[in-house]
């Protein structure tokens, strides 16, 4: 496994470089946004098959492709620090990037979210790079539970707007290869007021094995009480 993701990685060129949809900003004439959650050099035949396979569901609309960007919109970034930041806070996000984004092509989290809205489903098709690893050969819990929270908290987000993670709480039932795809699979359990309930499993491609579950409690965000530090 580790040795047919080198060679991959051996192939990429420059990590910046990789072919990708860019969408530019309404605001910002200056701000290219790149799409992270499509094929790039570095994927993997498993993550291009579940890519193609989920690419055919969305031609009916019943699944949706989510696109990924390294950094949010400036206008998204502005409505949040209005709505949300107490104003000593309200500076130097423009930076910012994405934590699962801010590693290089191929060599951290590659990975596509599709959702179901009927079905209030995420699931998030991830290939764990080399420069995540935990104990040898294996990812680390951290970065398993990076993409935990990420596609349980865009389930949340999908039926509940801006959420923060309040709890998480994961077994981790068998250890993930370095440079394997696993299916990230969130369920959307409940809605209480402000709090979202969200279950989640973390599988081996073939199904067959069990390497994570975990739940999440996100909290919708109040615009009454700001965010401080
Ligand atoms: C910019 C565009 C963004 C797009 C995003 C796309 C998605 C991306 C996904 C990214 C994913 C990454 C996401 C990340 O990485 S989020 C980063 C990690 N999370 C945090 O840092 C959150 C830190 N915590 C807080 O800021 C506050 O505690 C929050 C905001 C969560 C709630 O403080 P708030 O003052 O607002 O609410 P409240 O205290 O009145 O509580 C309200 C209710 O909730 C209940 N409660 C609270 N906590 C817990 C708990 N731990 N267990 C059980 N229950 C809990 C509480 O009892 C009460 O219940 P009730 O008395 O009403 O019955």
């Amino acid at each position: 496994m580790l040795r047919t993701c080198a060679k991959r990685l051996r192939t990429l060129g420059s990590p910046l470089g990789q072919p990708g949809a860019q969408r530019r900003s309404f605001s910002s004439e200056k701000f290219i946004h790149k799409d992270y959650a499509l094929p790039n050099p570095s994927w993997s035949k498993d993550l291009r098959l579940l890519f193609d396979q989920f690419m055919k569901k969305c031609e009916d609309g019943s699944w949706k492709r989510l696109p990924s960007y390294r950094q949010n919109f400036p206008e998204k970034i502005q409505e949040f620090q209005t709505l949300y930041l107490d104003s000593s806070l309200a500076k130097g996000e423009q930076h910012a990037q994405q934590f699962p984004r801010s590693l290089d092509v191929g060599l951290g989290f590659e990975y596509v979210m599709f959702c179901n809205d009927v079905e209030r489903k995420v699931l998030c098709f991830l290939q764990v790079g080399p420069h995540l690893q935990g104990t040898p050969g294996f990812v680390h819990g951290g970065a398993i539970a990076t993409m935990i929270d990420s596609t349980t908290g865009m389930c949340a987000f999908r039926a509940g707007g801006i959420v923060m993670t309040a709890n998480l709480n994961i077994n981790f039932r068998s250890p993930i290869p370095l440079c394997s795809v696993v299916v990230v699979d969130s369920q959307l359990d409940k809605v209480e007021g402000r709090k979202v309930f969200v279950s989640c499993n973390v599988r081996s491609v073939d199904k067959k094995t069990l390497h994570s579950e975990a739940t999440g409690l996100f909290i919708k965000l109040d615009p009454d009480k700001s965010l401080k530090k």
